[in-house]
């Protein structure tokens, strides 16, 4: 049975005080006893606040990107290790956002994951297509082809406790989510793809998230197909109601 996963992303969003009277806000909120797993992922400069704030809470702490080395020359990055140590518990790596204005390719996606789990960290690995991949039928060969290329040479331990997050470019931020059949169609594909590659077991185990125009009204549709085990949220994990409605229509 695998633990749902309810991860927010608030990108480039909030203040260092918006974002504590988020946490204090949503930290004493979330439901008892939760069989969720609950993850706000902030910006690089808060996480150290907002890890103080989370202490021995139900609610983890997550960081947006990092790099893959520990230390050096390597002028505004941040070093998985220092993260790690400031209490975070997960990285998301891959997003979109990051491949497309920063980019970020699968070589630096399995470098950051092997970094994240050496340093404790879980990754959640970001994968998805866009309209004209979809629309040309290429979205199934595309998500493999991600899938294999971040999770290369770990071990099939390491990809059981890691996150794949599955998020359509064509979804995330446009209201247009995909439909709840056809996200489980392409998370199948994630997990049949590591199925192939790290054996049945491991991808029985392994925790996969739709994102992409997920709310708090939509996200029981997604909950409910067979291969998706959890939700990476922009927009509507900003306000504490809004994540915590989420929280609620899953627990
Ligand atoms: O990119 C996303 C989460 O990482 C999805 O964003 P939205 O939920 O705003 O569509």
């Amino acid at each position: 049975m695998r633990k749902p996963i309810i991860a927010g992303n608030w990108k480039m969003n909030k203040t260092a005080d918006e974002a504590l009277t988020f946490i204090d806000e949503v930290k004493n909120n979330i439901p008892a006893n939760s069989a969720v797993d609950s993850v706000v992922g902030s910006p690089a400069l808060f996480l150290q606040g907002l890890a103080e704030a989370t202490k021995g809470t139900e609610l983890k702490i997550s960081a947006q990107n990092c790099y893959f080395e520990n230390a050096g020359a390597f002028t505004g990055e941040n070093s998985p290790a220092a993260i790690a140590d400031l209490g975070v518990q997960y990285v998301i790596i891959g997003h979109s956002e990051r491949r497309e204005f920063f980019h970020e390719t699968d070589e630096d996606v399995n470098k950051k994951a092997k970094a994240i789990i050496a340093n404790g960290m879980t990754p959640i690995v970001c994968c998805g297509e866009t309209l004209e991949q979809r629309e040309a039928g290429e979205t199934e060969d595309w998500i493999k082809g991600q899938v294999e290329n971040a999770l290369d040479g770990l071990t099939e331990e390491q990809v059981a406790n890691l996150v794949v997050a599955y998020e359509p470019i064509w979804a995330i931020g446009t209201g247009k989510s995909s439909s709840a059949t056809d996200a489980d169609e392409t998370c199948f594909v994630v997990r049949k793809t590591i199925a192939d590659k790290f054996g049945a077991d491991t991808a029985n185990k392994v925790r996969i998230q739709y994102g992409g125009s997920v709310k708090p009204e939509n996200i029981k549709e997604y909950m409910a197909q067979e291969n998706i085990d959890g939700a990476l949220v922009g927009g509507a994990s900003l306000e504490p109601k809004s994540f915590l409605a989420l929280l609620e229509a899953v627990k």
